[in-house]
């Protein structure tokens, strides 16, 4: 598999127990840079730090503000910048829509007023089959312009919120790419094929957390009450004609497969965006995927490090490597703990049984 923008060092190849990974292809000196990424694909700061952290550079100042001096747009929709300068960067890349659209979500968060439930209620004990059902639901409800209308009323919650501002840039971005008007930004090498390409986590979550099914649906639910007008309402459900590309409106890629693929990949896929420099105890601000570097997999011994500059991410060996051998980073700060703990953490945090070498010669001699 090619990816854009990877290192000409390095190639995709599947593994027989860990899914896809980044191989080198020659060999490598300690240091090597082997990819630099300018900026994630979709992203979202939690709303405890949305106005301690700039939304451009995700500069972080142990909780004080005075540094982020542009904030005409923090009230409306939770951005605050450094300066004028972050703000625009972010306007140029992300499109002025963005901004409009993540107001709208900010307008769903619920704020003291009464909650709507959303139709599903779904209880599931998290089967693949209970998710199809669950959805399959909200499909025929949407067939029902006055069902859709309701779903406006919904209240998100602060996790719902923040995750369902995440979804919006990534639909955003597929918008743009799909509209024949609409700006194309720099995702750094990053498209919406990349991104649908990374691996679902999503039966698997929510086997573990059922709830999350709920809000997940009540993600999509407000999203598609939210940004369908009555008249795009009209034209989806009544019409019942596919749109032509020059009229795509943003509510024609609100569906529940881009909704269920943009929530599935968060999970298994995303980096931390940590308070930095990073030690023992630094804030978790949010979380942002970037599809490019998605395809490292974790190693407990690794040969790969990244570090993040603002929102840039830069993956460098830390010692030598070999041609064909697995190029691998560390998801978590596993590595000096013992194997049965590194596998629990692994386990319950990233959602897999590690199979790295370590941990294969380890449970080894542990047998
Ligand atoms: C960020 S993705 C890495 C790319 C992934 N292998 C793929 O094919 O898309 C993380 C997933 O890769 C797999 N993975 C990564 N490192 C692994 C390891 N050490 N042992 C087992 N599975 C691993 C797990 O399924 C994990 O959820």
């Amino acid at each position: 598999m090619t990816i854009p923008s990877s290192s000409k060092f390095m190639e995709i190849r599947t593994t027989p127990h860990a899914g896809r990974s980044y191989h080198s292809t020659v060999d490598l000196p300690e240091n090597s840079c082997l990819m630099d990424i300018s900026t994630p694909y979709a992203y979202t700061i939690y709303k405890q730090f949305r106005n301690e952290v700039c939304s451009e550079c995700f500069r972080y100042d142990g909780g004080r503000r005075s540094f982020l001096t542009c904030r005409e747009y923090s009230e409306s929709a939770g951005l605050s910048f450094c300066n004028d300068q972050c703000r625009d960067q972010w306007l140029i890349r992300e499109g002025a829509d963005a901004v409009r659209l993540l107001a709208r979500v900010e307008s769903a968060r619920q704020k003291g007023k009464q909650k709507v439930k959303g139709d599903a209620l779904p209880r599931t004990s998290g089967t693949a089959e209970d998710i199809e059902r669950e959805w399959e639901k909200v499909r025929r409800l949407e067939k029902s312009a006055k069902d859709v209308r309701k779903w406006r009323r919904i209240a998100l919650d602060d996790f719902q919120a923040d995750a369902a501002r995440y979804v919006v840039l990534a639909l955003h971005h597929l918008f743009q790419e799909l509209s024949s008007v609409g700006h194309v930004s720099d995702l750094g090498g990053s498209c919406w094929r990349t991104f649908v390409s990374l691996q679902s986590s999503e039966t698997i979550r929510i086997k573990q957390f059922p709830e999350l099914l709920d809000d997940h649906i009540s993600i999509y639910q407000v999203l598609r009450g939210l940004f369908t007008s009555d008249k795009d309402l009209a034209r989806q459900i009544y019409d019942g004609r596919q749109p032509e590309p020059e009229e795509l409106l943003f509510s024609d890629v609100i569906t529940v497969e881009n909704v269920r693929r943009i929530l599935a990949v968060d999970a298994g896929n995303s980096f931390g965006i940590w308070e930095r420099p990073l030690i023992d105890n630094s804030e978790l601000l949010g979380f942002a995927v970037y599809p490019v570097p998605s395809f490292f997999n974790h190693d407990c011994s690794p040969n790969v490090q990244s570090s993040g500059h603002g929102r840039k991410l830069r993956f460098l060996t830390t010692r030598a490597v070999t041609s064909g051998e697995a190029l691998c980073i560390s998801y978590g700060h596993v590595e000096s703990l013992p194997m049965k703990e590194r596998k629990k953490v692994l386990l319950e945090g990233w959602f897999f049984d590690c199979v790295c070498r370590k941990c294969v010669s380890e449970s080894g001699h542990a047998e």
